[in-house]
């Protein structure tokens, strides 16, 4: 085995260049709005500024990158500024300041043809309310983007009917959405912006409309697709549970700003202040955290003969092989033996204060009621 790491998630990412920029991005609504930026008053608050200007900010001065094949989770309470900010992504909405780049390309300086373009071929969007045209036959609602490309008939067909199968839609193609449930409705909508082969989804909380069950098992669609398919994806939702389960990272908004960006673990572990630990203070941390968050290098003198887990597996799945033997879990990733997780280090996951104090603490009371922690601290 290679030596032990101390790095701290997340490894598993894809690497290279962000396949979206954004930088310094700013949306800005009212008549006034070009008095706003570039001036003193862009540095007040959202209320002041609506008093002064008259104007409201919707997005304030974000950047973020999203990776590629990633889903990047946008999440924050209503008026947050969730919608705005993804529809300036295509300039469905135009900032007020800023800059996209998709691929590195700055869509700013796009003239009307190459953002039609953009909308048809690179960036599909997933609406809330589907967005389907109700007096046209599913498959002619998944067809409609490569009809508005040109595509001949047997062909858009052929891919519209592939498309419909991988949702999982066959033998409905001739309905009408008015004869679709809110589920399979929201199936033709994501069957539409697959079938342009996009190179990234927009998702605009696709499924807030929907029924907790229907919820359920279209998230799983979406991961199971993802898993297949490996798009780029952006997913505005603001339910938490959603965001915890789709994003491979996720943002959060307050009042038009990103609050903070990262891994669900990073989230609900390092929250970056009161609005985020409010966000994320019901979620069951032994779901969330991972032995790779919580992993340490072995001790002096520390039995390395103790069960193995991979670096994904969440603490909760680790609590039974620790209570089993004293020696910690080893997690490994391949031959490689990234670190170890102790009992105190699992306590530590589930105490809500993660302070090197408050471990030590937990560890003491744990070894006082029951004898080893099993970590080289007892
Ligand atoms: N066209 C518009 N004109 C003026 N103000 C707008 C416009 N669109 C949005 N806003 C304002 O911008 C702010 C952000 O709105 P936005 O819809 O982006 O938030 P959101 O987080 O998506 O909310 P929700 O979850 O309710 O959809 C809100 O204060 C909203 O009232």
């Amino acid at each position: 085995m290679n030596s032990p790491t101390t790095e701290h998630p997340p490894s598993d990412r894809s690497d290279g260049d962000p396949k979206i920029a954004v930088h310094k991005l700013w949306k800005i609504f009212g008549r006034n709005a070009s008095s706003v930026l570039g001036t003193e008053l862009q540095d007040l608050d959202r209320d002041a500024i609506r008093e002064r200007t008259g104007c409201t900010v919707a997005v304030r001065d974000v950047s973020f990158d999203v990776l590629p094949g990633e889903i990047f989770v946008v999440m924050g309470l209503s008026g947050s500024g969730k919608s705005t900010l993804i529809r300036c992504l295509t300039r469905l909405i135009e900032p007020s300041g800023g800059e996209v780049l998709l691929d590195g390309a700055d869509i700013g300086g796009y003239g009307p043809q190459r953002l039609r373009e953009l909308r048809r071929h690179q960036v599909a969007m997933v609406f809330q309310h589907f967005g389907l045209l109700a007096h046209r036959k599913a498959i002619d609602n998944v067809a409609y983007g490569l009809e508005v490309r040109g595509m001949g008939r047997t062909e858009r067909y052929a891919r519209a009917r592939e498309m419909i199968d991988m949702v999982g839609l066959s033998g409905n193609e001739n309905a009408r959405p008015d004869q679709l449930s809110g589920g399979m409705q929201q199936r033709v909508g994501l069957a539409r912006a697959l079938a342009v082969d996009p190179e990234v989804l927009l998702f605009d909380e696709p499924f807030s409309a929907l029924d907790p069950l229907i919820r359920r098992d279209m998230q799983q669609e979406v991961l199971r697709l993802q898993q297949e398919l490996r798009k780029t994806a952006v997913f505005i939702t603001h339910d938490l549970s959603e965001a915890l389960k789709l994003g491979d990272r996720i943002a959060i908004m307050r009042d038009g700003e990103l609050v903070q960006v990262g891994t669900a673990e990073e989230l609900v572990g390092r929250p970056a202040d009161d609005y985020v630990r409010d966000f994320v203070e019901d979620v069951n941390r032994t779901d969330v955290l991972t032995v790779r968050w919580l992993m340490r290098p072995p001790r002096d003198g520390e039995p390395l003969d103790g069960p193995v887990a991979a670096p994904r597996t969440v603490v909760r799945d680790v609590v039974p092989l620790l209570a089993a033997g004293s020696a910690p879990v080893r997690v490994v990733d391949g031959d490689t033996l990234l670190g170890v997780v102790g009992r105190a280090d699992a306590l530590r996951a589930i105490a809500e204060d993660q302070t090197e104090d408050a471990t030590k603490a937990a560890a003491d009371s744990a070894a006082a009621a029951g004898g080893p922690t099993g970590d080289g601290r007892s």
